[in-house]
């Protein structure tokens, strides 16, 4: 970034500057602190971070200070923020922008101007306090901000325990993305690895993956993302953000889905038919899944999203692991109600825990529940083979499928291949028979 300081007192807005108004000895250490800034850094990516500059210095001057919606512009679709920065009841220029984020930093940038040009600007902070506030900018403001620069978020879509995912629109190609982002762990890289391995219909589709020095959080009630990011680095300077980019799929879960269905007043031919089609797309993504030697090991509706096309897109592969028959497992690792009594328990376990959640899903997608009580009192009999009357009566087939897929052992489950080759017989059958029925109606 190019460094260009003003002469004393009147101080540019570059955060780089903030020394440039001291005493020569102070000065020298100041260019050499701006000689800091490593020359290899990738700039086309660089912006400063006047929010978390704003921040710091309102911590190191003991400074109260907080962002004021002004007003709210333009049609509910595109709307335009406007917002402003008071610092200890004093208020500041106002600043706008497509979202709520990039107003505040608008307006965190003017008051970072204003800030500057008081006469007493220099008396304000101690030398030790610049230099730390220098080093601050030089370290995070100007770190490679990849998302921000590269795409314009939206809208948070969900929080789950590994961090958010924001729906984000590439600013060169004005395609709309998923980015998961989150704290960098080993352990993450597992998704990220395992995603780009797996190319399917039934599957989230990964695009790419990168690392920051900064991460981000979108919170419209306060301004969690400074506290966020500078928490990170305060405690631990070499803590990393991963950023997943990855095809949006709609917003509504299978999760949505089966609530959904369960408010309707009666449990229709519909709700089956359409079972039917996304039990057989997410055998279809775990046949592959397993066929490419992995364990999703976290199969549940919350997990299943759709697609443009309403295809089912299986997604969350945070737990995934290799079905190396060898391996020692971490137990319990999973969601406790979709969880196979041996993932629960044991060490030891292989791809047929995912066939086991495979029976719950099968079983919800189809039955109406109609409260969260009800779900309760039966879903410890369902997972021990144990079936409403009505239902084993109406889904003769569907409950065949699922009893087998709920067996105790591992070895007595079915593999999915099995599953997609049963499920595809009996949809052809349920189809004609159901053509043949509105035909009678019809003659
Ligand atoms: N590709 C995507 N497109 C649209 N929404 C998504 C996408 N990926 C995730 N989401 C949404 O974000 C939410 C959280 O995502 P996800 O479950 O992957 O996060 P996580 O931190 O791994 O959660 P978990 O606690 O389940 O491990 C999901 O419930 C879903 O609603």
């Amino acid at each position: 970034p190019s460094v260009q300081c003003s002469s004393a007192g009147g101080v540019a807005a570059d955060p780089y500057c903030l020394l440039s108004s001291c005493q020569e000895t102070q000065n020298n250490a100041a260019e050499s602190s701006v000689q800091m800034v490593p020359s290899s850094k990738d700039t086309s990516f660089t912006e400063t971070d006047f929010k978390s500059l704003v921040n710091r210095y309102c911590q190191k001057t003991r400074r109260s200070h907080s962002y004021v919606e002004v007003k709210k512009d333009g049609p509910s679709h595109i709307p335009h923020f406007f917002y402003k920065l008071i610092i200890d009841n004093k208020e500041y220029p106002v600043g706008d922008g497509k979202s709520i984020m990039e107003a505040k930093q608008r307006a965190a940038e003017l008051a970072w101007s204003a800030l500057q040009e008081q006469p007493d600007w220099d008396s304000m902070l101690s030398v030790f306090d610049q230099l730390i506030l220098l080093h601050f900018c030089i370290n995070n403001s100007v770190a490679v901000h990849r998302f921000t620069s590269e795409f314009e978020p939206l809208e948070r879509l969900g929080k789950g325990a590994f961090g958010s995912v924001y729906k984000v629109r590439d600013k060169k190609l004005k395609i709309e993305y998923a980015v998961k982002v989150g704290c960098y762990k080993e352990k993450s890289l597992r998704e990220v690895r395992t995603l780009s391995d797996l190319f399917h219909r039934n599957i989230v589709r990964y695009y790419t993956f990168w690392m920051q020095d900064t991460g981000y959080e979108w919170d419209l009630r306060d301004d969690s993302y400074d506290s966020y990011a500078s928490s990170h680095h305060e405690g631990n300077s070499e803590s990393k953000f991963l950023y997943i980019q990855m095809e949006l799929c709609a917003k509504n879960t299978l999760r949505d889905w089966i609530d959904e269905k369960n408010k309707e007043s009666v449990q229709d031919s519909k709700r089956r038919e359409e079972s039917l089609r996304i039990a057989q797309e997410i055998v279809c993504g775990v046949e592959y899944i397993h066929s490419k030697n992995h364990i999703h090991r976290d199969l549940k509706p919350a997990n299943i999203m759709f697609g443009v096309e309403g295809e089912v897109k299986i997604g969350d592969f945070g737990l995934v692991t290799s079905d190396d028959d060898d391996e020692e497992r971490t137990v319990c690792k999973g969601t406790p109600s979709y969880m196979a009594p041996e993932q629960r328990s044991e060490r030891k376990y292989n791809r047929k825990v995912d066939m086991f959640a495979l029976g719950l899903i099968f079983f919800e997608l189809l039955w109406k529940l109609s409260t969260g009580y009800e779900r309760a009192k039966i879903w410890p009999d369902v997972r021990r083979q144990r079936f409403p009357e009505e239902f084993s009566v109406t889904f003769t087939k569907e409950k065949q499928i699922i009893n087998s897929l709920l067996s105790e052992k591992p070895e007595d489950r079915p593999d999915a291949s099995a599953v997609k080759a049963e499920l595809e017989e009996w949809t052809r059958i349920f189809n004609s028979h159901k053509a043949s029925c509105q035909e009678n109606q019809t003659v």
